[in-house]
Parts: C-alpha cells; structure tokens; sequence
C-alpha cells in the first residue's frame, strides 16, 4: 500500500536541526541561486534572500549583469556573479565550492538559456533544486532529465507540472503520474498548490501548513530559496523539501493575524522566517 504521510509539527521537528553553536558560515553551506533576466530579478532577490534566511552560511547569485546593482542593494548579504550578456544568461560559469544550486526562478526561455542550462546539468555534480523557468526548459527538452543529480529537487506549480508530465484528468492520475516520473528520474516532486505535496520514493507528503496569503507573486522563488538554503546545509534532499515547505506555509499562518490575507507578499513569507523556525526549536 502506498504511503501517505501528513507534514505535521511532529514531521518537521523530526527533520529540523538547530545551528551548533560553535558553526561557522564556512560550515553552513554555500549556495548558489541561479536566475533573473530583464524586469525579473526580484526573484533571484527573494530567493536569495530566504536562502540566506534559512540558514545557509553563504549565498551567491548568479544573475545576468543587468541585475548587479539591484541584487547587490536589495540583499547585501549575497555576492553576485554576473553572466557576460545582460538581459538573460547565457552560460554558467563559476568556480565556487558549492553545497546546493537553487535554479532557474525569473530565468526566462531563450534558446541561449537552454543552452547555458545544458551545459551547466552535463557538468554539475552539486544538489540542485530547480524551479520556474528551469522546469520550463526542462520540459522543452526532457531527455536531460537523464542527467540530474540523484534525488534532484523539483518545485512545479500545476501549470508547470503540466509541461512537465502532460495532462491528467484526475488528482489521482496526476499523483500516480508523478510517481511514475519521480521513481523514473529519482527526483523528488514538490506540487505545488493548496495543499503542496511532496513525491518522494513512492510516498506522498502532504503539508498542513498555509493559505490563501500565499496566493501572491514571489512565493514559490522564495520557497526555492528555503529549500536551496537547507540543502546547503546537508539535509537530505526529502528532508530539505519537506521542513522548507511546511515552514514556507507556517510563515503565512503565524502573519495572517497581523496581516490578514490581502496585505501579506512574499517578502512577508521571508520575514516571519525566524518565528517559523522558533516554533520548531521550542
Ligand atoms: N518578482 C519577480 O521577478 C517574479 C518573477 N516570477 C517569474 O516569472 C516567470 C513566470 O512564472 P509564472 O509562474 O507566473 O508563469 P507560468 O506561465 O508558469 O504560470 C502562470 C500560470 O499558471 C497558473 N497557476 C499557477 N499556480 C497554479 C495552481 N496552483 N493551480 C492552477 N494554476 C496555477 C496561473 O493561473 C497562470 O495561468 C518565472 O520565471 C517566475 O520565476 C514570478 O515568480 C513572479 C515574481
Ligand atoms: N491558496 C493557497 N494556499 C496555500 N498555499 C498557496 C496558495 N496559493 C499559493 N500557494 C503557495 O504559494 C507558492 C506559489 O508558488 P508559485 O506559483 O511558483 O509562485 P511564484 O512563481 O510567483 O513565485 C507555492 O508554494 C504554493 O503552494
Ligand atoms: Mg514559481
């Protein structure tokens, strides 16, 4: 029989681990956040911002050069390194020690994209959470799906979880679909939505946490940053999908008293950050 499993408090404070209290950024892990062209580098901003919120020890952004002085200012924290071409990237090349790569958030789908994203997956080895354009791209080309890594991290809202695997008409097809492609690949599928579930190894989590605050521009780049932030710092990739999806939601459900549902935006999600993880260390 299949497992189903809900994420819980119990599911989280399972996973969760405070930071020693003799740890270094050096031990915290470094990640990079690959993303942004022209008039999306917002994304890459909220990423890398909620990466670092959830406790990686570094951050690099690896953005087209037209989003230097915007991601520099917004989150100075990060370092950047910028692509050669302006508007998107073109190619990714770094020489970084990395623990995680959060990939693809505001990316857009230029063909010189596709083709920067091919040689980045023949050559890394490094734990990868994609999302956004990256899905998209991979759609457009589902043989690389071959050569992730291992238990590679995939972030689909329900749109991009079509492209992905085609249609269904039924929750049902879809989830036996999903583990179909999850156990093909040996990657980990987080569908995005209310609630979000998590494919894993022939198991399916549901989140208990979050609402319809979420519903708002930015979420899904700032939970690719969560998840990116935990690889970073050795949680197993099932692990690092599931503690960052249900503290992503627990953010909405500790703010929605001061916020209410209209006023909170996905820099919210980044600042009740702390208190999310504080309930997990009491
Ligand atoms: N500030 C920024 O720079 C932002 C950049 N973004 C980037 O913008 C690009 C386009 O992303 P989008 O996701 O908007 O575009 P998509 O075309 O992939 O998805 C939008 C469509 O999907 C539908 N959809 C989304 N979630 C759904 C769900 N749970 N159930 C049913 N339908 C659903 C929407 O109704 C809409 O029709 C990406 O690169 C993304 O990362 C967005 O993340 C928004 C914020
Ligand atoms: N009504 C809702 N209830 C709970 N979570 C939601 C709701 N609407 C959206 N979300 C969450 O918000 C995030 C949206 O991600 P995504 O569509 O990728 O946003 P964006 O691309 O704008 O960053 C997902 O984590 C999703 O589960
Ligand atoms: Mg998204």
């Amino acid at each position: 029989m299949e497992k189903h499993i809900l994420i819980d408090r119990s599911e989280a404070v399972k996973r969760f681990r405070p930071i020693a209290k003799d740890s270094h950024k050096g031990l915290q892990g470094h990640a990079l956040i690959v993303g942004g062209s022209y008039g999306k580098m917002g994304s890459v901003c909220l990423s890398a911002k909620a990466c670092l919120k959830s406790g990686a020890g570094l951050v690099t952004a690896y953005i087209p050069k037209c989003g230097y002085d915007v991601v520099q200012s917004v989150v100075p924290e990060a370092m950047v390194l910028t692509d050669d071409y302006n508007e998107h990237i073109t190619s990714v090349n770094h020489k970084l020690s990395l623990q995680a790569i959060g990939f693809g958030m505001g990316m857009g789908q230029d063909l010189d994209t596709h083709q920067a994203m091919f040689h980045f997956l023949k050559m890394n080895s490094v734990p990868l959470v994609i999302d956004a354009d990256g899905l998209n791209i991979l759609s457009e080309n589902k043989e690389w799906l071959e050569i992730l890594p291992k238990q590679t991290i995939l972030t689909p809202h329900v749109k991009e979880l079509e492209r992905l695997i085609g249609h269904w008409d039924s929750k049902l097809e879809m989830l036996e679909n999903v583990k179909t492609f999850a156990a093909k690949y040996d990657v980990i599928v987080v569908v995005k939505g209310a609630p979000t579930l998590i494919v894993s190894k022939n198991v399916i989590y549901e989140n208990t946490t979050g609402n319809q605050a979420l519903a708002t521009a930015g979420s899904g780049d700032v939970l690719t940053g969560i998840i990116t932030g935990l690889s970073a710092q050795h949680y197993a990739p099932a692990d690092a999908a599931i503690l960052g999806v249900y503290v992503h939601g627990l953010t909405a459900d500790l703010a929605v008293p001061e916020t209410g549902h209209h006023a909170f935006i996905a820099s919210d999600i980044i600042h009740y950050l702390g208190k999310a993880f504080l309930t997990l260390e009491q």
